[in-house]
């Protein structure tokens, strides 16, 4: 979803990156999350994602990073690495997992959004059933950064699907998309540089003692 939002706003002239600062996937998996964010954004993969935080294994980037016998993966590394183009107006962090999904062995997604000083959240829930719940987790484990839900293969023929867009934009007071192109349109209404960034185991416990 993110690559198609990317692919869109680039199309209509927005000058767009996207920063995966880490990423873990299926070892068969040849089409990464920053693989597909660089054919949408046109960026070179190595600036999305440098390729030491590749991790070739489905679980957290911490875990699969000790499963592979690969030095513990820090925080404040990670961040370090996220560096923007000058000339950037759209800018995309892209987590993995959830909010509180670890994303080293001394942070997760959450912590790195807050550092990044990220000025709006793109959630990206799914539209089943079980969203309503995961959606205010999710917030409430955020606090008050601007939000926007994208509901995801939402269906407007399926009536559980329109029944939980009504409920969060009613009662909740959100702001749900279901469409890429709106979804578009939203951001490049409040669409701000980078600086201030917009965005969105069955395995032994990680070795996260010495750096
Ligand atoms: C491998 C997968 N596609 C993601 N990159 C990692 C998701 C980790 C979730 C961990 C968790 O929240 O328990």
């Amino acid at each position: 979803m993110t690559a198609q939002l990317l692919a869109t706003l680039k199309l209509r002239g927005a000058r767009v990156a996207a920063r995966k600062p880490v990423q873990s996937y299926a070892p068969d998996d040849i089409n990464t999350d920053a693989a597909r964010l660089a054919g949408a954004s046109g960026e070179d993969v190595a600036d999305i994602c440098p390729a030491h935080r590749w991790y070739p294994l489905a679980l957290a980037p911490p875990m699969a990073a000790h499963a592979l016998g690969r030095g513990p993966v820090w925080m404040s590394e990670i961040i370090s690495e996220v560096r923007w183009p000058a000339d950037v107006d759209v800018g995309f962090v892209e987590t993995a997992g959830g909010v509180r999904s670890p994303l080293a062995c001394d942070g997760d997604s959450l912590e790195l959004l807050r550092r990044l000083e990220v000025d709006q959240l793109l959630l990206v829930a799914d539209a089943e059933l079980g969203t309503i719940n995961s959606v205010r987790l999710t917030l409430a484990a955020v606090g008050p950064i601007p939000t926007v839900v994208y509901l995801n293969r939402f269906d407007p023929n399926n009536e559980l699907h329109e029944l939980n867009r009504r409920w969060l934009i009613e009662q909740d007071k959100l702001t749900v998309i279901t469409n890429v192109h709106a979804l578009v349109v939203a951001i490049e209404d409040t669409a701000k540089p980078p600086g201030r960034h917009h965005s969105a185991a069955r395995t032994p416990a990680p070795d996260c003692r010495a750096r």
